[in-house]
């Protein structure tokens, strides 16, 4: 098979993705507070919507640094990031699920998200989604450039110049193909496994409206920043 090269600026538009991706970390690990203790559903949902505010900071920040993103014209950038913004949420959860963690934590985080305060309806598919990408064992390089590739899909609602969303897409498609012919040599289809997750990712984010206003407790309060991104209230 031919030697499969990464070229020198795939190289940078790796790294800047990749540097961008740790600088806008969540700030508090929800991870090691939710092993802690188990919180009510009011002091989970609250956790969440803490959770998902900071996020939506994080993910303006980070979308600042994918090479091309400020090129785009402004409302295009407003709708990829609103129809991102939940998928964004998942992947990146699926990613704290699936960290390495010491022996028997991740059995206890499981047991406190399946005891939150989500429907039980939804942890099927929620589960099975972190499940399948914790099997994928995704290096730190692959994560980010997925993230990248989640914000810069053409069909969100509201995008107008389809054509420039795809070509900074696919330049994203390329270093990842690339990157994963290099990362994982024996597995010929992992780039497509990769792929195949971000359908998963989408039909996951459907729900989640409706995981949050189906919580087990009454008086659901949203701030507005969520309604805007949660199509909630
Ligand atoms: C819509 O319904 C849900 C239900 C559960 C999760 C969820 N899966 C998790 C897997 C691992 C760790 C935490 C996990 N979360 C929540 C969380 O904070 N997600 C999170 C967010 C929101 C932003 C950034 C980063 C993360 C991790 C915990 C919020 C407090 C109650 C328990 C779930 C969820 O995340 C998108 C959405």
């Amino acid at each position: 098979r031919e030697k499969v090269e990464m070229t020198k600026e795939q190289r940078a538009l790796m790294k800047a993705i990749v540097d961008a991706y740790n600088r806008h970390q969540i700030p508090q690990d929800v991870a090691k507070k939710l092993l802690q203790e188990q919180y009510s559903a009011e002091e989970n949902f609250l956790l969440l919507t803490e959770m998902a505010t900071s996020q939506v900071q994080v993910l303006v920040e980070f979308t600042k640094n994918i090479p091309g993103f400020l090129s785009l014209d402004r409302e295009d950038q407003i709708a990829l990031l609103k129809g991102s913004t939940v998928e964004a949420m998942f992947l990146r959860s699926a990613q704290v699920f699936s960290r390495k963690m010491p022996n028997g934590h991740t059995v206890v985080l499981e047991e406190r998200i399946r005891k939150s305060g989500i429907p039980d309806e939804f942890m099927t598919p929620m589960f099975n989604f972190y499940k399948s990408i914790g099997e994928l064992h995704m290096v730190q390089e692959e994560q980010a450039i997925l993230t990248a590739i989640t914000i810069l899909m053409p069909d969100r609602p509201y995008v107008k110049d389809h054509q420039a969303v795809e070509r900074l897409q696919e330049t994203m498609l390329n270093v990842l193909r690339k990157l994963c012919v290099l990362q994982h040599p024996q597995e010929q289809q992992y780039f497509a496994r990769l792929l195949g997750r971000l359908t998963e990712l989408r039909t996951l984010s459907h729900y989640h409206a409706e995981m949050l206003t189906s919580w087990k407790m009454n008086d659901h309060k949203f701030t507005p920043l969520l309604c805007e991104i949660w199509d909630v209230q």
